[in-house]
């Protein structure tokens, strides 16, 4: 495919400390995390003029899920507007409970796994051409899907040891040695490929929802990622997976590393930060991670040297994904420390054990551990590490900001004017990926079937009557 439309899905989690009498559990917290939101739109599940969407779905877990982009580089302003937006609406929330006369503070993080072991997503979608072979596709990219956590995971500690296959219980919990993992979301992992995205969640989620002329494309939904705080992480691991689907698009020569149990292997690379555990393939034959990482890199490298660059950035992206394979060949993080989330978290958490706190399992750690994924733009250890020049930025500041308004140039274009326009004019609408429509004017209605275009005639209509009605008074920030 020349072309691709890229987006991320993120489901955050939220907590509230109370420093006085006075829980709020994560439910209630999420529901006035979404008040404004609510005040705003009539609703907990909207789309806004960037593009993107946001929504709580049942449970207590905020999602953004990224207008869908052309480049990798608007597809990282919108990750990052997302946190920006849900950083205003903690904000409003904090002042809400304040003015109750509440003590306690509101944090909304950015990671995978909550105190309770519970898991929460990042999803990344890739369109395809629908006239891929789907199913050999998946079953190529599953061997890299399962090994790139070594250079683009999000860093986890593990206070008694990483749980094993099923989780240990009383004594033998308490008794590993604590210890830290390149994945957030390895432990829970449970099949290759299926439509099941809960129970027994799947790397890659199979239902066919394109959001798009399902005639010609397809979306492949990959489900086992971490949330990355890091921009040059999220530039590598979307960077690397789109040169390998381009690699299997154009039919160039892959070694099958068909993996016996993918479940298993997934946990056995995250908790080996040497990356050379050697997992069962389907041959009978056994590989580590390094050696498939390896190959994989051997292979990107002469494609791109044949085929040339498809973008800007593709250069750095293999750089980058060498680098980290050195790094964890070598055991030396020198050369990406900035760069990678799970390099730039254990960095920042040896260096506090150098100086007095105890181990992975020392309390301290594990704030950290947690606070690393906090969106506070001033307080989020990640957030003050990049302020100090410590994690590397691929997009300048003042792009991220504007993101939270502007839409890329996609699609997203055509349903962030059309929002923008009806929410002037106070006009209810029904808004998906593909669909635009005036609740009030059922006749009226558009549909988007190709996220690449930038103009379409009949939202332009829309448009053009919505601004013809009378306009309410309206002011930016939206929500
Ligand atoms: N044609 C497309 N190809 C690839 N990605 C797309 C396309 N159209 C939209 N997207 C992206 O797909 C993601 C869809 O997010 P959404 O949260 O609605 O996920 P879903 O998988 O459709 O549903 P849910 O999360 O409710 O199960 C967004 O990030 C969006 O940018
Ligand atoms: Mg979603």
């Amino acid at each position: 495919m020349k072309k691709r439309i890229f987006g991320i899905e993120t489901e955050f989690g939220i907590t509230y400390v109370p420093s006085s009498l006075g829980p709020i559990g994560p439910e209630e917290a999420a529901r006035i995390l979404f008040k404004p939101v609510v005040e705003s739109w009539r609703s907990t599940n909207v789309f806004l003029p960037n593009g993107s969407r946001l929504y709580l779905d049942v449970g207590s877990h905020p999602e953004y899920a990224t207008a869908e982009s052309a480049t990798l580089r608007d597809l990282i302003a919108q990750d990052k507007a997302g946190e920006l937006l849900f950083a205003d609406l903690l904000n409003q929330a904090q002042d809400s409970i304040e003015a109750e006369g509440k003590e306690g503070t509101f944090y909304l993080f950015k990671n995978n796994v909550d105190s309770a072991g519970n898991s929460f997503g990042s999803h990344e979608n890739y369109m395809l051409e629908r006239r891929v072979e789907f199913s050999k596709l998946v079953r190529s990219l599953i061997p890299f899907l399962m090994t790139r956590q070594i250079m683009v995971g999000a860093g986890k500690t593990h206070p008694h040891g990483p749980e094993a296959w099923r989780p240990l219980t009383g004594q033998d919990k308490k008794h590993g040695t604590p210890s830290f993992s390149f994945s957030q979301r390895a432990d829970y992992i449970w099949e290759d490929a299926s439509t099941a995205t809960t129970r027994s969640r799947p790397l890659i989620n199979t239902r066919d929802e394109p959001h798009a002329d399902p005639n010609q494309y397809r979306r492949m939904h990959v489900i086992n990622g971490d949330s990355n705080m890091s921009e040059t992480t999220t530039l590598l691991k979307i960077g690397a997976t789109d040169i390998i689907l381009r690699m299997l698009e154009d039919h160039f020569p892959l070694e099958n590393f068909e993996i016996k149990d993918t479940a298993n292997a997934l946990r056995t690379v995250s908790h080996d930060l040497t990356g050379t555990t050697r997992f069962e393939l389907a041959d009978g034959s056994y590989k580590n991670a390094l050696e498939l990482q390896r190959n994989y890199l051997r292979a990107a490298q002469k494609y791109i040297a044949d085929a040339g660059a498809h973008h800007a950035d593709v250069p750095y992206i293999l750089d980058l994904w060498n680098r980290a394979l050195i790094a964890v060949e070598t055991q030396d993080i020198s050369g990406i420390d900035t760069e990678i989330d799970w390099a730039i978290k254990k960095k920042l958490l040896d260096s506090y054990i150098a100086r007095g706190a105890k181990d992975y399992a020392d309390s301290r750690i594990q704030q950290l551990d947690l606070a690393y994924h906090s969106i506070d733009p001033d307080r989020g250890v990640f957030n003050v590490l990049q302020k100090a020049g410590r994690a590397r930025r691929v997009i300048d500041p003042g792009a991220v900001e504007k993101a939270t308004l502007q839409p890329p140039e996609t699609r997203a274009k055509i349903r962030g004017s059309f929002i923008q326009a009806a929410h002037r004019a106070g006009e209810p609408t029904t808004v998906d990926w593909v669909h635009l429509r005036l609740n009030n004017k059922p006749q009226l209605n558009a549909v988007c079937k190709d996220p690449f275009a930038t103009e379409d005639s009949t939202v332009k209509q829309l448009i053009d009557l919505l601004g013809a009605q009378k306009t309410q008074e309206w002011m930016p920030p939206f929500i």
